[in-house]
């Protein structure tokens, strides 16, 4: 012990010596080069091996912000921060902090979405600040994706606005049936106009499928709850909202007991340790050393889990549920994507041919207005994947929507599908309905891939001749 001490306290001094001794020399410079680099492997080793280990001691839950882009959700999400700092439930994160993508910081709206960690009491929580900005929808959809429920800012200035609806709208559809609501910025409003937008949230919620009447709304100040300022629309306002929290969205029950598999949301390269992916661990139990398999994007990758994380801490082994980072052997950072799926070995597939059932959304209910027919192109979107799909109606003319139907869908590409997995369609920027998968099929042909790609005029002739092969 005694000598590791020593060790480590001469370290800078030899290190600071030889340093000098070589930039002497222009030969011996290189050896200095090698040094540095060999310095900062060792720091980083260093770092990680001085990490802590997590310890599981509350249950974890998922949950974050949605809601209409300037509403609060990032000013929210660091004020909860603040507020839990202040007991030693979390580290406060500062607003750039949170937005720290340059873009974000110049533009002042949150493009990526943010996980962050925080305690209260009862649970220990992870955190995904999701986008508002209606040109981020898809950042939006992998965010919620990963919740167990959600926290819906609508600011008492506006009321609610397109993407209130909307958000509510995908998280209803992606399956996130808790939702707890945040009215931000009374600072800046008068009471009457607070009691007019909860009444309007309500009619809202029951509109769109929620238990409008009992789902708890708080009213508060997220920016005074920041600068500390006004604590009953502040920091009163927040751990009032974080109790509401706890009582109302319920810990899941997780899937332990089946082979792990986890969907790729983010890909970062560490020098000197190599490529970490992260994600929401969706079932199983994932430990260090455990072999592994990265599936889609016509790819099946191997490799094996060297390291486990959850914020920044060590975890001798992750549980479903849990958001985290994975050390993976032998790959590089561009060879795994986004949407891909980490998986014990042989226990997932990729597919290109299914039939779902789906909901079809009406006009009200924020879908399309015109009923539609086989062949058109939408996007799909599941797990943390998105992909170009072709729908064929099997058993019908057209689909009008608000109506209930069986769709055939063809992807461009192969991605990890599973009976019974949930999706959501989407045409441009309109969410078109959501569905089950039911069945997979057997894999396109190329012939059949190819018609993906084609022109609607092309498809359209190619259809009525397969429906009238008499005709010229
Ligand atoms: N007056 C007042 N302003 C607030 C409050 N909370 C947030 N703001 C301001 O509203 C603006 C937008 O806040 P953000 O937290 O970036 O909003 P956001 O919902 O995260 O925005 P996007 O992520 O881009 O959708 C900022 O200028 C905040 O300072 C509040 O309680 N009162
Ligand atoms: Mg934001």
């Amino acid at each position: 012990m005694t000598s590791i001490i020593v060790a480590r306290a001469l370290a800078p001094v030899v290190h600071n010596s030889l340093k000098q001794l070589f930039s002497k020399s222009p030969r011996i410079r290189n050896y200095s080069k090698c040094l540095q680099v060999a310095t900062v492997n060792y720091n980083q080793k260093r770092l990680y091996a001085e990490k802590k280990t997590f310890e599981r001691t509350k249950p974890h839950c998922n949950v974050g912000t949605i809601g209409h882009v300037d509403h609060g959700k990032t000013t929210l999400t660091a004020a909860i921060t603040k507020v839990l700092s202040e007991q030693k439930l979390a580290k406060a994160r500062g607003y750039q902090d949170i937005d720290n993508a340059p873009e974000e910081k110049a533009r002042g709206i949150t493009i990526n979405v943010a996980h962050i960690e925080y305690q209260t009491e009862s649970r220990h929580y992870g955190h995904t600040d999701c986008p508002g900005h209606a040109d981020y929808i898809k950042n939006m959809i992998t965010g919620a994706a990963q919740m167990d429920g959600a926290i819906m800012v609508v600011a008492a200035t506006d009321g609610v606005m397109p993407q209130t609806r909307e958000h509510l709208l995908l998280a209803k559809q992606i399956g996130v049936n808790h939702i707890v609501v945040f009215i931000n910025k009374v600072d800046a409003a008068d009471k009457e106009m607070v009691e007019l937008v909860e009444m309007e949230i309500r009619e809202l919620l029951t509109e769109m499928g929620f238990d409008g009447e009992n789902i708890p709304i708080i009213a508060g100040s997220a920016l005074c709850a920041l600068e500390g300022k006004n604590p009953e629309i502040g920091s009163e306002a927040i751990m009032k909202l974080l109790k509401e929290v706890d009582a109302y969205i319920p810990t899941p029950v997780r899937e332990l007991d089946k082979p792990f598999l986890l969907p790729v949301e983010h890909t970062y390269s560490i020098q000197g340790r190599g490529t970490v992916v992260t994600g929401r661990l969706e079932r199983g139990v994932l430990k260090k050393g455990a072999e592994c398999e990265f599936v889609g994007y016509n790819k099946v990758l191997k490799s094996t889990i060297t390291g486990v994380e959850m914020f920044h801490q060590l975890l001798d082994e992750a549980h479903a549920g849990d958001q985290i980072g994975a050390l993976v052997r032998g790959l590089k950072r561009d060879d795994i994507k986004r949407g891909m799926i980490m998986a014990k070995p042989g226990t997932v597939k990729s597919h290109d041919h299914l039939e779902s059932q789906v909901y079809v959304l009406s006009k009200e209910e924020g879908g399309r207005s015109k009923p539609f027919t086989s062949y058109i192109q939408l996007q799909m979107f599941s797990r943390t994947w998105d992909c170009a799909v072709q729908v064929i109606v099997p058993d019908k003319e057209m689909v009008i929507p608000g109506e209930d139907s069986k769709l055939v869908l063809k992807m461009i590409r192969p991605m990890v599908i599973e009976e019974g997995q949930r999706f959501t369609l989407r045409d441009g920027s309109q969410t078109l309905g959501t569905g089950v998968v039911t069945k997979t099929l057997p894999r396109l042909s190329e012939n059949d891939r190819l018609s993906l790609t084609e022109g609607k005029k092309a498809r359209e002739k190619k259809a009525a001749a397969e429906s009238n092969p008499t005709a010229k």
